[in-house]
């Protein structure tokens, strides 16, 4: 395959795997196994997050309408994800190929002893030639501790194991420059770095079956792509879609990615909602840090400790105005910093190989 990639992690999106009437594409399944078991064949780790459990779950219950949202997710999803698991077992088994449920949660992320213990999971799953398939935990997973979707969940997983590339399979062919139903509309073939507009292109409904849409897709392949990853955005409806992307003959959006950044950084990236501390930089300690040079963050360049924090802890670094410049874990506590604000020659707060520049 021309796209010389060792590890992949390919995420399929709910409507690409169901029917219109809201049945489960069970043919669309089996020829995503087919490619992703050829590929394997030619030596390629294969990680695989799938969506679809709720949609499963509506083939094998009727719901009552008197039920709210939240009750009725929780029971669609747990009594889908066995049929689902079930399905991508099946297909597989005919290729001599197994395959292994990875159910997570956004806690699982938080907490560095759980990252730790799914990272060690998902490669001993690998070492024995098991495709992991990862979903959300979707009967613990409700309101606030929820993925944004599983757009977030593969850019995590993909993060997480250093792979080489991400592919989102989505039901249309990439990003478009306008809304993929109007004629004129055009995909956007490459993105590199952050693309301001992007956003104003995308749409912000969604497929019938989908939950995050477009703009979260974007937003979080732009920063799997700094990380080092690249991210393609393509159709997964659309025949021997993987083949043919790796084989580099297929329309669809591709982000190109930036230098390689260690496991670490990888891990603050994805780490916002877990920071404690709020640190403000002024001006010239934002342009420092933001040069793209190796360079810590020193006391002299903070204003304020906004929120306070314990050694160790993920601290968020912002700018006069507020903005995000980006994460770092501090190398002492709010107390200490507080002491060394605007001070020259003490200690960094944030080594430079602990911090991840969000600009
Ligand atoms: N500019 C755009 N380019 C491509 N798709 C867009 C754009 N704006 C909005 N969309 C919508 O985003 C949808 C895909 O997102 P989503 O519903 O989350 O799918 P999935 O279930 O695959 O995760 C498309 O079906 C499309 O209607
Ligand atoms: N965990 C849910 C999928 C939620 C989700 O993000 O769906 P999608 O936007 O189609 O990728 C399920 O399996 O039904």
């Amino acid at each position: 395959m021309k796209l010389g990639y060792k590890k992949i992690v390919v995420k399929v999106g709910s409507n690409v795997i169901t029917q219109a009437n809201g049945l489960p594409d069970e043919s669309r399944i089996q020829h995503l196994v087919d490619q992703l078991a050829e590929i394997k064949k030619q030596g390629m780790e294969v990680i695989l997050v799938s969506s679809g459990a709720v949609a499963s779950g509506r083939s094998l219950i009727k719901v009552s309408e008197k039920q709210d949202a939240v009750t009725t997710r929780q029971l669609l999803a747990a009594i889908g994800q066995v049929k689902l698991i079930n399905t991508y077992s099946n297909f597989f088994e005919p290729h001599q190929i197994k395959c292994a449920q990875v159910l997570v949660t956004k806690e699982d992320f938080r907490d560095r002893a759980h990252y730790l213990n799914m990272k060690n999971c998902m490669h001993i799953l690998l070492q024995n030639e098991v495709i992991p398939v990862v979903n959300e935990n979707d009967v613990v997973s409700v309101t606030e501790l929820m993925f944004t979707d599983n757009d977030e969940l593969a850019g995590l997983i993909a993060s997480m194991l250093n792979a080489d590339a991400l592919i989102i399979l989505s039901n249309v062919n990439g990003i478009y420059n306008g809304d993929p139903k109007i004629e004129g509309s055009a995909v956007i073939e490459e993105i590199t770095g952050s693309v301001n507009n992007l956003a104003s292109f995308i749409q912000t409904g969604k497929s019938s079956f989908g939950r995050g849409g477009m703009v979260t897709k974007s937003t979080m392949a732009q920063k799997v792509a700094k990380l080092g990853i690249t991210v393609h955005i393509a159709n997964g409806t659309t025949d021997n879609v993987l083949i043919s992307l790796l084989n580099k003959d297929l329309i669809h959006t591709r982000f190109v990615p930036e230098k390689i950044k260690s496991g670490k950084k990888k891990w603050i990236a994805h780490s916002e909602t877990s920071a404690t501390g709020i640190v403000k930089l002024n001006d010239g300690a934002k342009n420092v840090l933001t040069s793209g040079k190796a360079t810590s963050l020193l006391p002299v360049g903070i204003i304020e400790i906004q929120s306070d924090f314990l050694k160790g802890d993920i601290i968020k670094i912002i700018d006069e105005s507020n903005h995000l410049i980006g994460l770092g874990i501090a190398e002492y506590g709010s107390d200490k910093a507080k002491e060394r604000i605007g001070q020259k020659k003490q200690k960094a707060l944030v080594h430079y190989d602990y911090f991840y520049s969000a600009i």
